[in-house]
Parts: structure tokens; sequence; C-alpha cells
């Protein structure tokens, strides 16, 4: 056991799409604080819009100086709420995924040097190569895909070793663009780290090493020997192994915090600073997700993922190095259209409120008299189409449905419907033993949740404590900090401090479930329809 752990505190940073999202928990892993930074609104000098800027062409980005300014303001209110930061004996974060973040040369001098009178944001002014990092919602990579896959011979020898076919969002592709159309931006970079990396980099005063699970998002680590590829490092571009750096186990101790953060906010200088790693694995350890159980994350994107003894890519969905047990991976597959598709779709129908936008829910027929509509705001990941497609009881396209509030429930129940599809090609089978565990800024809607435990029909849990992924990243914290000698697993540890409970919040109606059985296959028919559509209407 962490026996000082009693007196000690863990801090746990959630860097994701929207905000950056901090939590400290005390020895038995309780929240004692939290605070977040919402970009859009704390931030407006950035001109974000749900935290990203979207350009032409499916390009997406965000300002990286708005990240270190986040982190600025978060640990100066987490100070102002009267936490004591002396107390914080380890710190863990996590991040959206795949983004990345180039440093300019000679920036690991300016990391190391930090002035603690000066912002963060003041003092890293001028560390970095590329002031707009690209992030997962970026889908303008496409050639830069087939050229990796073409360099393996095929997708799926890409996807055996890497975990993942290649993706428009994932690192190597990103990479590789910006080597080739800003060369000169490539060659004055001297460090490429993921959102995590960079937020821990921030922390320890130098560059922090890619952790594995993060890092088989990329297209760029072998999965099975959890070193970077050669064969992908030398497809994307020159000398990237040196700009990437050695990658590191999870849960590893990365060094102790640097001097600007014990001098300015009054952190222990013993407090150590572990591996971070995605929002997504950081969930995972947030998680204790059980036999035939999956988790959803209903956040800026809808993600599912869910622990898996063997490690083998596919053409589907990504394998990634499970972020708290190296003997097992984990299975995840994302979905762009997740929150702000249903934020849209609720703006167009209802206006602001949830409210207004469940009382349809609650008060449309289950199946929606059989129509579908599928809404691709941005290009989707799996399929990688665009555009809006509604669909009558017949399988017909037609252009809108008999009335204007059917596109609430179509939305939410094809969006559900999606996730329970491919959550089954991840591995997920629905029976008596499984259930849903869910997360993210959506999770607080009951309607919406009571159309997924329908459409799995499985009951929905979520965590007595809000934000899995920041959970996670202090778990992750707590556990590399323990002082117990025995090798005991991460989630018997955790389980042994915290206690940690589930909350029941919906079962499956036996009646709704029935209508969703029928519908699954008439929403794949419906998917391969749009596929033909979308792409029809590309071909001259
Ligand atoms: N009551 C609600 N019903 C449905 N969606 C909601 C509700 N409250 C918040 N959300 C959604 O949660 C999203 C933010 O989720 P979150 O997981 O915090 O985002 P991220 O981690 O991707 O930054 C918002 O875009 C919003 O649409
Ligand atoms: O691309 C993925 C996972 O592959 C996304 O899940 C990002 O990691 C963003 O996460 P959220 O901001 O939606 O939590």
């Amino acid at each position: 056991m962490f026996d000082n752990m009693f007196e000690k505190y863990v801090l746990s940073l959630d860097l994701s799409t929207q905000q950056l999202k901090l939590i400290v928990l005390d020895g038995q892993l309780k929240q004692k604080y939290s605070t977040k930074v919402e970009f859009d609104l704390e931030l407006p000098e950035f001109r974000t819009k749900r935290g990203v800027i979207r350009k032409c062409n499916d390009v997406v980005v965000a300002p990286v100086l708005m990240w270190v300014k986040a982190l600025d303001l978060a640990l100066d209110k987490l100070r102002a709420s009267g936490c004591d930061l002396s107390l914080v004996a380890g710190i863990c974060g996590c991040a959206q995924q795949h983004g990345s973040v180039y440093w300019k040369n000679n920036a690991s001098d300016l990391l190391s040097n930090l002035d603690p009178g000066r912002f963060l944001h003041a003092d890293l002014a001028t560390a970095f190569s590329l002031m707009e990092s690209p992030v997962w919602m970026d889908s303008s990579t496409s050639l830069y895909c087939r050229k990796l896959e073409d360099s393996f011979g095929n997708s799926e020898k890409l996807a055996q070793t890497t975990g993942s076919r290649a993706y428009e969002r994932f690192t190597a592709s990103q990479i590789a663009k910006v080597y080739d159309t800003k060369p000169g931006i490539y060659q004055i970079t001297e460090r490429i780290s993921l959102i995590s990396s960079f937020l821990a980099s921030i922390f320890i005063g130098g560059y922090a090493s890619i952790d594995h699970s993060d890092g088989s998002g990329m297209n760029l680590l072998d999965i099975k020997n959890r070193k970077w590829c050669g064969e992908a490092l030398e497809a994307v571009a020159p000398g990237l192994k040196e700009k990437l750096g050695e990658v590191v186990e999870n849960l590893t101790v990365l060094g102790q915090i640097a001097p600007y953060f014990v001098q300015r906010y009054g952190f222990n200088p013993e407090c150590k600073v572990v591996s971070f790693t995605g929002d997504n694995p950081a969930s995972l350890a947030g998680m204790n997700l059980g036999a035939g159980e999956v988790a959803i994350s209903l956040g800026t994107s809808d993600t599912v993922f869910l622990s898996l003894e063997e490690g083998t890519g596919g053409l589907l969905g990504h394998v990634l190095c499970n972020p708290v047990d190296s003997s097992l991976f984990m299975g995840l597959i994302c979905f762009k259209n997740g929150s702000l598709t249903r934020e849209r779709i609720k703006n167009l129908c209802v206006g602001e409120s949830w409210d207004k936008f469940n009382q349809i829910l609650e008060t449309t027929d289950v199946g929606n008299y059989g129509y579908i509509g599928l809404y691709y705001d941005l290009t989707e990941i799996t399929p990688h189409i665009q555009g809006e497609y509604r669909f009558d009881p017949d399988g017909n396209l037609i252009s809108k449905f008999p009335a204007p509030e059917m596109d609430v429930r179509a939305c939410i129940e094809s969006q559900a419907i999606r996730l329970r599809l491919y959550s089954e090609r991840l591995g997920y089978s629905s029976g008596h033993s499984s259930s849903i565990l869910i997360t993210g800024g959506a999770s607080s809607n009951t309607a919406i949740l009571q159309i997924i435990s329908n459409v799995f029909n499985a009951p929905v849990y979520t965590l007595d404590l809000p934000d899995s992924a920041c959970l996670g990243a202090g778990y992750m914290a707590a556990y590399a900090l323990r002082q117990s000698d025995e090798r005991i697993p991460f989630y018997d540890y955790i389980n042994q401090i915290s206690g940690r409970k589930r909350c029941l919040l919906c079962t499956p109606d036996e009646t709704a479930c029935k209508v969703y059985m029928q519908l699954v296959s008439k929403y794949r028919d419906c998917e391969n329809k749009a596929f033909g559509i979308y792409y029809s209407r590309l071909t001259p």
C-alpha cells in the first residue's frame, strides 16, 4: 500500500478537445479539488469553436499557445481554490489523442529555464515551430495515408504492425504532411510530441517521452515489441526517430517536477511526474471494465473501447497498448461526429435547451417509424464519408422527414446503433453479462443513455465520479508512486484504496430492444447506401 499516500495528493489533468480539466485526489483517491478552463469561453482571443479551428479541405487545428495559456489559468484557479500544492506527491495527465506539437530548435533550453516570475505562455511564446497543431478532427491527410500503406505493401500489414491501418487523424500522416508541405518547419523542429507528452514536458521542464498507449495511436509504434517501427518512420520523414525520442512504458516516473512549479505555485520539489497518456487510455484506467463490458465516451468524439487479451490490428478500429497492463491491449473505435453533431441537431430543431431535446426523445416512438438518418457534419472516420442522409422505412433516400423533430430521434438512434454495430466488430457481444460503462459530457443525459441501453440491450453504468479520463490519470499517478513492493495489479490496488462504486443509470426496455434488433441490419444497409451515394457524387 502507498502508506504515506494518506497525507499526500495526486494531481491529474485532461487536455481534451474543448477544455483543460484538473482534479486533485486525496490519499483515498477521492476528489478534493477540481477546476477547468473552457477554451472558447475563457480564451476567446484564440477564436476557437469547441476548442478547434476548422479550415478548408478538412483541415482542423488548435493553437498550441491556447493550451499553454489554459495551463497557466487552470493552475492559478487551483491555487486560488485553496489547494495546498505542496501536498501533491505525483502528477499524471492525459490528452486528446493523435494531435502533434512541434517544438522549435533550442526549445529545450526554454523548457529547462522557465522563469517563475512569468506566465508559461510568455516563456514558451517562441518555443514552437508550428503554432497551430493538427488535431484528431483533421482528415486532410488521405494522400499520406495511402503512401504509408503502400510503403508496407498494403493496409493489412500496416494494421498488423501498428495496430491500425492508416488513418487521417493519426500522427504519422500528419507529420508526413508537415514534412511535405512545410519542409522549413520540419527542418527547424527539434522535437515532435503528442499532446499528452507535450503537457508532461512542461511539468518536467524538458522533453517527455511518448508513452506506449498513446504512442500506439500514431501508426508509428510496433504494438508487439512496443518500439518505433523503423519502416513506418522511414516512410514518413527523414530523421523522425530523433525528433520523436524514445518511447516509455506507461506508469513510469519521468522525473521530478520542474523548479518553475515549485517556485511559482508551491509544489513540493519531491513531486514526481508520471508518463502522461491519451484520454481514452486514461479513461480505460479510470474504469475497471470486466469481461463482456464496454466503455463508451460521449465527448466531442463518440468513442467505444474495451480491454483486449490479444492485440492484432485489423482494418476496422484500432488496437492500442493497454495503459495499465503491458500484457494486454485495448480495442478502440472513434466517431468524429459525436457531441457537436448532436448539438447542431438540437439547435436546429429545438434551440439551446437539452431539456426540450430530451422531451422529444421521451415522447416520440422508439424506432422513429422506421425512418433512419445519418449525420456526418465532419468527414467521418468510419465510414469515411460526409453529409446528411435520410431514408424512409423502405430504405429509399429522402430529402427530409415527415416532421422536422424526427431528426432528433433519428440522430440519437443512428449514433447508438452505430456504436453497437462497431462495438461488436471490436469484440463486444451483447449477452447476459454485458454492460456499458458510460463517460464523457453527454453521459449526463439519461434520455440519450436510455436509447443506448435499449439498442445494446444492456444496462448502462457510470462511475461515482465524473471525468473518467482525468480520474484514470490520477489513478495512474497513485499506482506509479505506490510504496508497496508486491506487483499488485493496477485495478486491485485502485479498488483497495478507493473502494470505487458504479451507479446504474439505465436498464434496457424489452419492447424497445426488439425494435432495435430489427433496425441494426437496416442501419447497416443505409450506411452502405450513403457510402455509395457519397462516392458517386465525387466521381464526375
Ligand atoms: N445534457 C447534455 N446532453 C447531451 N450532451 C451534452 C450535455 N451536456 C454536455 N453535453 C455535451 O458534452 C460535450 C463535451 O463533452 P466532454 O467529454 O467534456 O468533451 P471533450 O472531453 O471532448 O472536450 C459538449 O460538446 C456537449 O455537447
Ligand atoms: O481520436 C480520438 C480517439 O481515437 C478521440 O477520442 C480524441 O482522443 C478526442 O477525444 P475527446 O476530446 O472526444 O475526448
